[in-house]
Order: structure tokens, then sequence, then C-alpha cells
């Protein structure tokens, strides 16, 4: 194994700042490596594919800000557009013709939005589409899956995944129960389930919200079906379907998991890619739905920095790049051979290994039976998942520090890059062995 980075003082000293002044030292708890042990490296600077870190040392990034950078980092025409519009000012707390701009990119891209509104996070996109939601139907409760995340608003946090996941944290302190009564869960791919939550909530349930792809507990499919049995059942049942695409909008495809599998959602919540980099996310959905958000209809939701002139520049420019036609033919391939060469390189070393894709978003698990839910994820062998991500990091591969999370490829991991990876894979694998 060719080891190159492990020398970390200078992170080192920047965690033990950290710590005296940000809680665990992070402002957002994945980032502080509880998942796999160690020091967080603190990052400088990204470039293309890479981060650089304090040290001076040089990784193949594939957590790329947990999924925004899909033209990787620092993306010249995005920075231009950045630079161009600071210029201008950051904020102006009044319409720009920049919003409507972004809006079309997205409504011409995701089949099923008519109308859309942004706001700056992945929380504030889902914690509004589930107000909508319930004004749209005069209904309260809501049903959710084990394992999924959709933000820390109080409502969603029940059998959450993500950092929930990683630390293994149950359902949060400081969360009311008279927030969570509302909230029903079932595990994923299981239509089942569902079905019996429907009748024995009848006539109260006002939307279903599923991450159509997990990428929180851990890249999880949807199996064959799963989410047209998911629409059969809310439009059974009058209950709108939210497709929480914070994560898979503009990443499985341009037009996000909707597009990948054909299914349509009343409501669509999208983050991280729509916003180039910068604190963009947005809601949308039916024309009919999206006319109840004030001040158009009654629903209240607003924000000071919403369709913030920045991250809509960096938006419009990273839609744009993406919308070619040939950005998703390579994605998609290049994120197919890592995950064949990961599969391949476990088996020669008989780990029990799985690896799956859509689009340009992929996972593994150390786990030889099928993962299909939170339940078969938490399966999974995470001490050698640690193992196997510190073997990575040395050899200059950052993947994200926990196994209930997801990765991401960008149009700037070439070839060589992906060749390169798998070989530390390989020896990663052989080091971690027994
Ligand atoms: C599927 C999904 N929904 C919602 C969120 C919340 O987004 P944010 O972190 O921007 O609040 C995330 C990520 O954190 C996510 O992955
Ligand atoms: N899984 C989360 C978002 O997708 C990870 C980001 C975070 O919690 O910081």
């Amino acid at each position: 194994m060719e080891i190159q980075n492990v020398i970390n003082d200078a992170s080192s000293a920047a965690f033990e700042r950290a710590q005296a002044l940000l809680p665990g030292g992070v402002n957002s708890p994945v980032r502080a490596f509880r998942g796999v042990g160690g020091v967080p490296r603190f990052i400088d600077r990204g470039a293309g594919a890479y981060l650089y870190d304090i040290d001076g040392n040089q990784y193949i990034d594939y957590v790329l800000s947990w999924g925004p950078l899909i033209l990787g980092h620092a993306y010249p025409a995005v920075v231009e557009a950045i630079c161009a519009q600071a210029q201008r000012g950051t904020s102006f707390g009044a319409p720009t013709e920049l919003e409507s701009e972004l809006a079309e990119l997205v409504i011409a891209a995701v089949p099923s939005v008519e109308m859309v509104r942004f706001v700056s996070s992945g929380t504030e996109a889902t914690m509004s589409a589930i107000r909508l939601a319930r004004a749209y139907t005069q209904r309260e409760k809501i049903i959710k899956f084990e394992g999924c995340y959709h933000g820390h608003a109080d409502p969603f946090l029940v059998q959450a995944g993500s950092g929930v996941a990683t630390l293994g944290l149950p359902d949060s302190p400081g969360v009311l129960k008279s927030a969570t009564s509302n909230t029903l869960t079932a595990p994923f791919n299981d239509l089942d389930a569902v079905e019996a939550l429907f009748k024995a909530n009848a006539g109260q349930v006002a939307a279903l919200v599923i991450e159509p792809v997990a990428g929180n507990m851990g890249f999880v499919l949807p199996r064959e079906g799963y989410l047209v049995g998911l629409r059969q059942l809310c439009d059974q049942h009058g209950a709108l379907l939210i497709f929480d695409e914070v994560m898979t909008g503009f990443r499985v495809a341009y037009g996000g998991a909707q597009a990948y599998f054909n299914v349509m959602p009343d409501l669509t919540c999208l983050g991280k890619v729509v916003g180039g980099g910068l604190p963009a996310a947005a809601y949308g959905g039916r024309r009919e739905i999206m006319q109840m958000v004030a001040p158009a209809g009654n629903m209240y939701q607003a924000g000071t920095l919403s369709g913030n002139p920045l991250a809509m520049v960096a938006g419009i420019q990273t839609l744009r790049e993406i919308a070619k036609p040939e950005v998703f033919e390579r994605l998609t391939g290049v994120t197919s051979t890592l995950c064949q060469g990961f599969w391949k390189a476990a088996f020669k070393n008989s780990i029990p290994f799985q690896a799956h894709k859509a689009g340009s978003m992929w996972g593994f698990f150390f786990a030889g039976d099928e993962v299909y839910d939170f339940t078969s994820a938490k399966r999974a062998d995470t001490v050698m998942f640690g193992k196997f991500f510190h073997a990575m990091l040395e050899q200059g591969v950052y993947l994200a520090p926990s196994q209930f999370e997801a990765a991401f490829v960008s149009t700037a991991h070439s070839d060589e890059l992906v060749a390169q990876t798998i070989k530390a894979a390989q020896a990663a694998f052989a080091s971690i062995r027994s």
C-alpha cells in the first residue's frame, strides 16, 4: 500500500482549537469523524476532483461537500459567475431575474415541478414541503422511512439516518413528543408496512415523504416497483407523495430520481446541486399546490436570504453545464467503473461487500447479504468500514467518514483518477483482510 497522507499535525492542532470553540469541533456532526475515529482533516482548498488539507495532503474527493459539487471544486464558470455577481451585490432582499432564470431551469429539468420556491437549505425545503402538504390536504400525519434523513426539523427526527445513525443517537432530546406524534415510520422497501399505516390512519395522512434513492443510511436502492407502489398507495389514500430529492436531484439523472424511475411525486424537495455549492435549496410541484404558498396563498414560509443572488448564479451555471447530454453519460460510466472495481477488489480478498449506484451517486456496505432497509444496513460491518476508510485516506482518497452516507463523483473525476482510486481500494482491502 502506497501511504501518502499520514502527517496530520496541523489538522490535529486545528481540531483541538475548534473543540474548545464549537460543539465537537464542527458545525455539522458527521464531519467530526466520530463514525470512524481519528482526526478530521481540516481543509485548505479544493480544485477539481481534489481536496487539500492544511498539512498539504492531497485527496481525491468522493464527498464533494456531501453532493453539491457535481462539477468538482472551484469550477471556473461557477467561480467567475459568483465573483461577477459579488461585485454587483451579495444580497438584496428584493426579487431578481436570476431567481426566475434558475426556476426555469429547474422546471424544465424536473418533470413533476411546475412552480418552485427557493430556500437556503434542504432542511427548510423538506420542512416547508410538509407544511404545504398539511395545508393542502388539511390532514396532520406524515409517513417517513426508517434510516431516511430529511434534515434536522423536529418532525423528521424520528428513526433518522445520516449523523443520527452514525452516532447511534436515539430520537433527539429537545424535540417535543407533540412535534413527532404525527410522524409515522415504516421500513424502506416494504410496501405492506406502508399500506398498513395508511389503513390504520385512514383519512389522516397528509403526505408520504421519501428519499427515492436512500443516501443517508448508506446508499440503498428502491426495489423494482416500490416507488410506483408508493405512488399508487398515496393516490388510493388521498395523500401527497413527496420526493426528497435534496441528494438525488440533478445527481442520479438531470431530472432526478423521478426521471430515472419515471415516477412522479406531487412535491419535490431539492438542495445541494441546485445551489452549485452555495446555500440554496428549493421545493416545488404541481402549480395548484404551489399556489397555496404565501403570498399567492396563505401557507406561510419566508427567508431573508432566500433566492440569494450568489447562490442563484452558482446554481444557474452548474445546471447549464450538467444539462449537456454527454455529462450524465460520462458520470454514470465513471460511477459504474468505481463500483465494479471496488466490488471485484473486495471479492478477490474474500471480504463480504457490495457496491451499488444510480447515476453519479453510489455507495457500498461491508455486508454479504442484500442491504434493502435500515435494519439490514445496520448489520453491515462498521469496524471494517472504519479500517477501509482510514486505509483509503492514507492513500489519498477521501470517502464519507461514516458507513451511513453515500458517495458522489464529479465531472472532474477522470478515468486516471478512478483507476488510481480502484488501485488504492485493492491495497486497502488487502491490508484490512483478516
Ligand atoms: C435527502 C436529504 N434531505 C435533506 C437534507 C437536509 O439538507 P441540509 O443539510 O441542506 O439542511 C439532506 C442533507 O443534509 C439530505 O441528504
Ligand atoms: N448526510 C448529510 C447530508 O446529506 C451529511 C451532511 C451533514 O450532515 O453535514
